[in-house]
């Protein structure tokens, strides 16, 4: 987990439960002990810029770069994304993911919402928890899409994804109970 700002406690209830080893990340050197890494939600601007004065940024980068599985809910979704659309001025990301994503897409806190949602490798459908989410604007040919919102005025935008190691959710599935999503990361973990 990269534990700088964010939801941390949720991801690692879950993923423990699953029976995870856990770590809380706050440092580059900790980068080389990981199978995987988990990017909490919380508020993307945050925890960037604390990556940076912790001096994590390239060191996250060069993570991604060389293949480390990484699963981004929300802000992690926003960290994840190579373009931004609607972000704060200059606001930088880590990267890998060739998507274009659309920051608060779905608009502010008062616009959360839930939606049960179809998603690629998870059998019957996603409880699936939105919160001043962003959602992706627009996916490389790299990239696999695995869900969609299904109703509403947002119909059809695209709300998870997957390219190689990386795998992003607008939504937040350590929220709710459903583990399913973060067993589908850790089969992604043993599989790198
Ligand atoms: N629930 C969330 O993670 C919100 C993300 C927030 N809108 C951001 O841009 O960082």
């Amino acid at each position: 987990m990269l534990a700088l700002q964010g939801d941390v406690r949720e991801h690692r209830e879950t993923l423990e439960g699953l029976g995870a080893q856990v770590v809380a990340v706050r440092r580059a050197r900790e980068l080389a002990q990981l199978d995987g890494l988990v990017l909490p939600g919380g508020e993307s601007t945050a925890i960037v810029n604390l990556a940076r004065v912790f001096g994590m940024l390239e060191p996250l980068r060069t993570a991604v770069a060389g293949g480390l599985p990484c699963f981004g809910t929300c802000a992690g979704m926003v960290l994840l994304a190579d373009r931004l659309v609607d972000a704060m001025e200059g606001q930088e990301t880590i990267g890998g993911l060739d998507v274009t994503v659309r920051r608060n897409g779905f608009g502010r806190q008062v616009d959360s919402f839930e939606q049960d949602l179809p998603m690629v490798g998870v059998e019957g459908s996603v409880r699936a928890v939105f919160i001043r989410a962003p959602w992706v604007e627009e996916a490389g040919a790299e990239v696999e899409v695995l869900a969609r919102v299904s109703e509403g005025p947002a119909s059809g935008r695209i709300v998870a994804v997957r390219q190689g190691n990386l795998m992003a959710t607008s939504f937040h599935p350590e929220v709710g109970g459903d583990p399913r999503v973060h067993r589908s990361f850790l089969d992604l973990v043993r599989g790198a």
